[in-house]
């Protein structure tokens, strides 16, 4: 049975290396919803995978705590606490010695599985991340691709079904591609399970693609905001932050809204077959000037205009121009956008399941609802700001600035989400 996600708070968490002037994680405070993927974005070095090694205590924090489902863990076993809390990352971490299934049991032997359940969990968790499991159980890692790798370092990471999961770069020693597939699966796995995922990247578009929220830190881990993806693109908080999300933000955030999220509209349609001032009437009817014309099972074969149907004389399935490329239903905004501009005439046919037809795009219409997504999403973020203008705590005296000046901040943005 599935455990799902678990809140995490992670209050005043500090890190200071022993002989290090400064710390590297200088008193962060946020709160990650249970079944959230928070995704932590920000230059090399200012200390993510520090941050979230001192959640399943790698690394013991200097001060500050960490508390899942309201319990601070800092005072738990840290053997014990690890089994309950899944870690992927970036080399996959897999043990060369043994094979992909001993990798994947080891979490759960070590909980007292019965060997069973455990042999019943490999396949499973195998056949979750996409690996067939008689090809790949008894490989050893060295005989597995990048991608293959990390898709086993996945399935290890959540073998024992923790309700937590730790990913510090796991796709990032792979193509993009490969990188692209795994993100793809990982969104995918996430939809299905709602486990609690903190996730280190230094590339904001992975960020933006798997991030509910999104927390930018800065040096030494200050949070320079946290907040939606959405958010984020529309109003970045400071320049630091509009610097690491880079160029194209409105282009970037079509990535995050997809056709059938949206209703696609419709169009007028002719069936093969149909009698043809049936067909002219129906066009002569509608606001547009076109119509897509289905074949026997449903799909959009060709592109009707009016004048192609003044001059049909044989069946229609000569008449017009064929259509060209299509889009599902699924294309992001991106995608749809880009098929709509390389077509001629600027308008796609929309597909379901199996190609059959479920709508149509057109270039005028598209780029009004991109407009209103982005005056929306504008409008939300600016709301956010006033709300976190107004929790944000009085100005602290001059005399004690320089010394919480980050941990203000970090309370502020955290309590914000
Ligand atoms: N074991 C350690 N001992 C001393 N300093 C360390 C140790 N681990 C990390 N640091 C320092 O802490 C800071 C943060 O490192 P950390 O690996 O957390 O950053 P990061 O943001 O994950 O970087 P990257 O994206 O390059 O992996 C760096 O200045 C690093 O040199």
């Amino acid at each position: 049975m599935a455990d799902t996600g678990a809140a995490i708070e992670l209050v005043g968490l500090t890190k200071r290396y022993p002989g290090d002037r400064q710390p590297s994680v200088d008193g962060v405070t946020l709160r990650v919803d249970a079944g959230e993927t928070v995704v932590f974005v920000g230059p090399s070095g200012c200390g993510k995978s520090t941050t979230l090694k001192m959640i399943n205590r790698l690394i013991e924090p200097s001060s500050g705590s960490v508390r899942i489902n309201g319990e601070d863990v800092t005072g738990l076993d840290p053997v014990e606490l690890r089994r309950g809390i899944g870690y992927a990352i970036q080399s996959s971490g897999l043990f060369p010695h043994l094979t992909v299934a001993q990798n994947i049991a080891l979490v759960p032997r070590m909980a007292g599985w019965s060997g069973r359940r455990v042999r019943a969990r490999v396949t499973e968790m195998l056949e979750l991340v996409g690996l067939d499991p008689g090809e790949f159980r008894d490989r050893y890692p060295r005989r597995l691709s990048g991608g293959q790798q990390q898709r086993v370092g996945v399935a290890r990471a959540l073998a024992a079904d923790p309700p937590v999961l730790l990913m510090d770069e796991p796709f990032g020693a792979v193509d993009p591609v490969t990188r692209g597939h795994l993100q793809d699966e990982l969104l995918r796995l996430q939809r299905e399970l709602r486990k609690t995922i903190v996730f280190v990247t230094h590339d904001v578009d992975e960020a933006i693609k798997l991030g509910d929220r999104i927390a930018v830190l800065g040096e030494r881990s200050r949070i320079a905001q946290f907040d939606t993806p959405e958010a984020i693109l529309a109003h970045p908080a400071d320049a630091f932050v509009s610097g690491f999300v880079g160029s194209g933000a409105a282009l970037k955030r079509l990535d995050l809204t997809r056709l059938r999220d949206l209703g696609v509209p419709g169009c007028p349609t002719a069936h093969q077959g149909e009698p043809l001032p049936q067909v002219r009437a129906r066009l002569r009817a509608s606001a547009t000037d076109e119509m897509l014309l289905l074949d026997r099972r449903g799909r959009p074969v060709r592109w009707l205009r009016r004048a192609d149907l003044t001059h049909a004389e044989g069946p229609l399935t000569e008449a017009g121009t064929p259509v060209g490329g299509t889009v599902t239903r699924d294309a992001t905004l991106r995608e749809a956008l880009e098929a709509v501009l390389t077509d001629s005439t600027g308008r796609v046919a929309v597909t379901g399941p199996n190609g059959v037809y479920a709508g149509a795009v057109r270039l005028e219409g598209l780029l009004g609802t991109v407009r209103g997504l982005l005056a929306a999403d504008r409008g939300r973020a600016r709301e956010h700001q006033r709300e976190r203008e107004s929790t944000r705590p009085e100005p602290t005296p001059p005399e004690a600035e320089g010394a919480t000046a980050g941990r203000a901040e970090g309370d502020a943005m955290g309590s914000a989400g």
